[in-house]
Formats: C-alpha cells, structure tokens, sequence
C-alpha cells in the first residue's frame, strides 16, 4: 500500500479514556494528537470544548464519548449528550450500544438509539458505534453491524478499550456483515502492547479504516521512523 506518513496518520483515532486526567492531562494528549496529524483525537465528553479549543484550525477531529464506556445510560441521556458534544464543537461522536437489550434481542431499542445517532451526526459529525464484542456472540456481532449499516452509521467500532480484546475473527464478521460502502471499520480495545506492523497489517489484510488506541502519536512516529530507514 506504501502509505505516506502522514497517510497512515490518518487511519488513527487517539483516544484518553481515564478517570484520573486532568485538563493538562487532556490538553497535552490533544496536542499530540494535533502535532501526529491522526483523524481524530477522543476524550470522555466532559473534556470536548478543551479538545475542540486546543484543535481548532486543524483537520484532527473532535472526538467525543458517549454513555462511555457501559452503554446503559437511558437512551434520552444518549441523546442529550450528542447533542451537548456537537454543541460544544465535536465532529465525530462514538456511542456505545446498550449491550443488554442487544443480547435480549430487542432489535428495535437497539435501532432507535443508533437512527438517533445518527440524525444527530448527519452533516455535522462522524458517527461511530460501539460494539464490546467480548460480550458478543457472532451471531449478536453480526445483526448489530447490519443495524448500524442499514442505519447510515460512518463507522462499526469493536470495543471501548475497557473490557476484553477483540479478536481477528470478530473483526471479520463486522467486516463482513457491513450492508453497504458508506460504513466502515474501526477496530479499537486492542492490546496496548500492539506494534506498528500490526497496524499495517489491520489496515492493508483486514480491512480497517481506523484503529482507536491511546498509542496513535506512537506508532505514527514508529511509522516515520520505519520508512526513514527504508
Ligand atoms: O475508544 C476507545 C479507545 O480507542 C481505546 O484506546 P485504548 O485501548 O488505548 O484505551
């Protein structure tokens, strides 16, 4: 595939999903995000205007999380975050799904959280939703994936990053349970010990679009590192 650096950039999500950061925490990790020149860089939606302050004028989007990371705030709640985040700048907006009421198969719950995502989103952000496949049956992963794309969702995310790993084959039956060209891949949760050829692995074999990990500004630079040596 021979991405440029700044290419392979661009298939990055960075993320800093901790209880413990403070807003030079979060200042810092959106200044990283900025200087690598990743596709976005998420927070918890608390800190979504200090992302949007620190990003603005570039094109790393502001990345917000939301119900994150149990899925099981009410759905008005979901909603009302959204519409927060956007208002205070966000352009890409991950969700995570009500895990119980998927595995109740309560198929029409699930729909109306991810339509409402998405009317929210549409024309304004990115939207991603998210999965924890760990918790999934196949059979589970793959009805969820065929809501979302049916639905107009941007992206089909694995996992939150605080649960279980997600495995190859779970991102095959996401991949392969994608309804149409306008949803893509995210592949998050992955073990933060993964390493750069991993990352060109999951983009060039598998089929991924981007991958969420608090180790984007890393591996770009690994990334940059490597092709100087080439
Ligand atoms: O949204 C989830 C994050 O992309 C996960 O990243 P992490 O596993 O490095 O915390």
């Amino acid at each position: 595939m021979n991405l440029t650096v700044a290419e392979y950039a661009k298939h990055f999500d960075m993320a800093l999903h901790l209880q413990s950061s403070t807003e030079e925490d979060i200042r810092a990790h959106a200044r990283a995000a900025r200087s690598a020149g990743v596709a976005a860089c998420y927070t918890n939606s608390f800190w979504t205007p200090v992302v949007a302050e620190e990003l603005r004028g570039s094109d790393v989007r502001v990345g917000t999380a939301i119900s994150f990371p149990y899925g099981c705030t009410s759905t008005d709640m979901k909603f009302a975050e959204i519409e927060e985040g956007l208002r205070l700048g966000a352009t890409a907006v991950d969700m995570v799904v009500n895990i119980g009421r998927l595995r109740e198969g309560d198929d029409e719950f699930t729909r109306r959280e991810v339509e409402g995502l998405v009317e929210r989103t549409r024309g304004t952000a990115l939207s991603k939703v998210i999965f924890e496949v760990c918790f999934l049956t196949d059979e589970e992963i793959a009805r969820l994936t065929r809501i979302c794309s049916d639905a107009g969702v941007d992206y089909v995310k694995t996992a939150t990053g605080s649960q279980g790993f997600p495995t190859e084959a779970q991102v095959q039956v996401m991949r392969d349970n994608i309804t149409n060209d306008n949803t893509k891949l995210k592949v998050s949760g992955v073990p933060r010990t993964f390493t750069m050829p991993a990352t060109l692995w999951m983009i060039e074999q598998l089929g991924v679009s981007l991958i969420g990990t608090r180790s984007a500004a890393s591996l770009v630079q690994q990334y940059a590192a490597h092709l100087g040596t080439n």
